[in-house]
This record gives structure tokens, C-alpha cells and sequence, in this order.
């Protein structure tokens, strides 16, 4: 069943510096099913983090409409956006933008306090950190844990409220092999247990993690790559001959 479609796609910014528009999306077209985990991969200003960004409602489309399920984005009101985000939507950033002041289980209770829906939180966060591996870490703050943890303490604010689907802008790109790898591990056990995933990234090797590789190039899904049957070795390389191909040999 669809989650997502985004039809044709439009977004184009003001320029600073002259009166010509800056194009960033230009015509963006694609379904994504319920329980799929795409990566979106493009050079850098081929307009991945706008499309991320309109899909997320923190930009508005020029022309063109995103529908989850039968929601369509463009006739939310501005005062209703920030409760959908918090209802529909899961967030994981490259930098985890978890709060210092609050312990490691009060940023994981964050978005439940937000919607006034506490009831059951201790069962919710003893499932989620168990399975995240961050059950010993609860009291701790941010600032005490390595890049790898706070990235899983992300993942857990971001899965608490059981989100329809996890939108991830580079989440490996501020870790450590090791580290990213464990991250890359815990989505593909988020997937297997269903959960929808989006992710944009510059790695192949993240990106070979996924079901489908979306390509972005020129504003538009320039090329879509599907793992199959595929190994996740065998996807990488086919990522990287993609890349190389059709990007120009960029990774
Ligand atoms: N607020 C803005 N105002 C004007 N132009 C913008 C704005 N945001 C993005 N752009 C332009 O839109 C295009 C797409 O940018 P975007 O950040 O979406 O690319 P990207 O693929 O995410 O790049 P990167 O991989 O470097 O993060 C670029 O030409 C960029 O300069």
C-alpha cells in the first residue's frame, strides 16, 4: 500500500544575488510503499535536502503535491504543521539534536510530553531501548555518550511516537565506521519490523542498506536502482557504478 507520493514536484527559491530562480526541484515524481526503506542520493545541490524538507513540511513546493496516505501536505494550516510532524513523522539529523539539559530517557520522552501522550511511556522506552542497546544509558545526559550513542538516543526520540515514516538526512555522516555500521544495523532491524524509512545520504555504503536507491540529479529522480535479490555487496557496487555512471563519478 502507498505511504507516500510525491507528484511532480516543484520548488524553485529566490536567488540573492540576481532575478533569475534558483530551479531546486524541478519535476519529482515517486511512490513510496508502506513498510519500504529508500536512501535518495544525488551530487550535492541536486536538491535533496529541499525534497527532504518539503516532505518533512518545513518548506512548501512551488507546484506540485505531497500526499501521505490521504493527507495531502499543501492543505495542512501553518498552525497544524508542527502537530503533524510530531503525529506522522520521525526524525533523525546528522548532528542527533538532542537537548544537553535533559537526560538521555527525558529527549526520548520529548515528543510524547509534546503531544500529552505519556500514558505507557516507561513500556514504550524499555522496548525501544532494549532494542537499541542504550538500556544502561537512560539516566546519562547527551553530552556524556559518544556519536554513536547519541545517534541511537535519536533513533529512539524519533521511534517513540511510532511514526508512519523515519526521515533521516545524512545519519551516519557525523560517526565513525564502526559506529555508523552499528546504525546502519539497528535500521535494517527497524525495517525488518516494518517501519518506513527515507533517507538521504552522500554514502554508497549507507545507501546499499536499502531496498531502493532513488538517484537525483538536474531537480528530477533521475534513475532508481531496486536491491532485489541483491547482496548488500552486490548493491554497493551497483550503487557505485551508478554513481559513477550516471552522477559523474561522484560518491
Ligand atoms: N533557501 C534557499 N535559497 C536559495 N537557494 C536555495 C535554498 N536552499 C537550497 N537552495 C538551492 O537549491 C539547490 C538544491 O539545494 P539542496 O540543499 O536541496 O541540495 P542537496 O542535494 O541537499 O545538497 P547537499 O548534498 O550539498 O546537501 C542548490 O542549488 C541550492 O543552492
Amino acid at each position: 500500500m502507498t505511504l507516500l507520493s510525491v507528484n511532480h514536484l516543484k520548488k524553485e527559491y529566490k536567488s540573492k544575488r540576481s532575478i533569475q530562480k534558483v530551479q531546486a526541484l524541478k519535476d519529482v515524481d515517486f511512490q513510496v510503499n508502506e513498510g519500504e526503506f529508500i536512501a535518495i542520493m544525488g551530487e550535492s545541490g541536486s536538491g535533496k535536502s529541499t525534497l527532504l524538507n518539503c516532505i518533512a513540511t518545513l518548506d512548501k513546493p512551488t507546484a506540485g503535491h505531497i500526499l501521505l496516505k490521504e493527507d495531502d501536505l499543501a492543505n495542512l494550516k501553518n498552525k497544524d504543521l508542527a502537530a503533524f510532524r510530531r503525529d506522522h513523522l520521525g526524525f533523525v539529523f546528522q548532528d542527533f539534536n538532542l537537548l544537553d539539559t535533559l537526560t538521555v530517557k527525558d529527549n526520548i520522552y520529548l515528543p510524547l510530553v509534546l503531544a500529552k501522550n505519556t500514558k505507557g511511556k516507561e513500556e514504550k522506552l524499555a522496548v525501544l531501548s532494549k532494542q537499541l542497546g542504550i538500556s544502561d544509558l537512560l539516566d546519562k545526559y547527551p553530552y556524556e555518550l559518544s556519536g554513536g550513542q547519541q545517534q541511537r538516543v535519536a533513533i529512539g526520540r524519533a521511534l517513540i511516537t511510532k511514526p508512519e515514516l523515519l526521515l533521516c538526512d545524512e545519519p551516519t555522516g557525523a560517526l565513525d565506521s564502526k559506529n555508523a555500521a552499528d546504525i546502519l544495523n539497528l535500521f535494517d532491524s527497524c525495517h525488518q519490523n516494518g517501519q518506513t524509512i527515507l533517507m538521504v545520504t552522500h554514502s554508497s555504503l549507507s545507501a546499499s542498506h536499502a531496498g531502493r536507491v532513488l538517484f537525483i540529479k538536474d531537480g528530477r529522480v533521475f534513475h532508481q536502482l531496486y536491491r532485489g535479490d541483491k547482496s548488500e555487496q552486490e548493491m554497493l557496487l551497483a550503487i557505485n557504478d551508478a554513481m559513477t555512471n550516471l552522477l559523474g563519478g561522484q560518491s
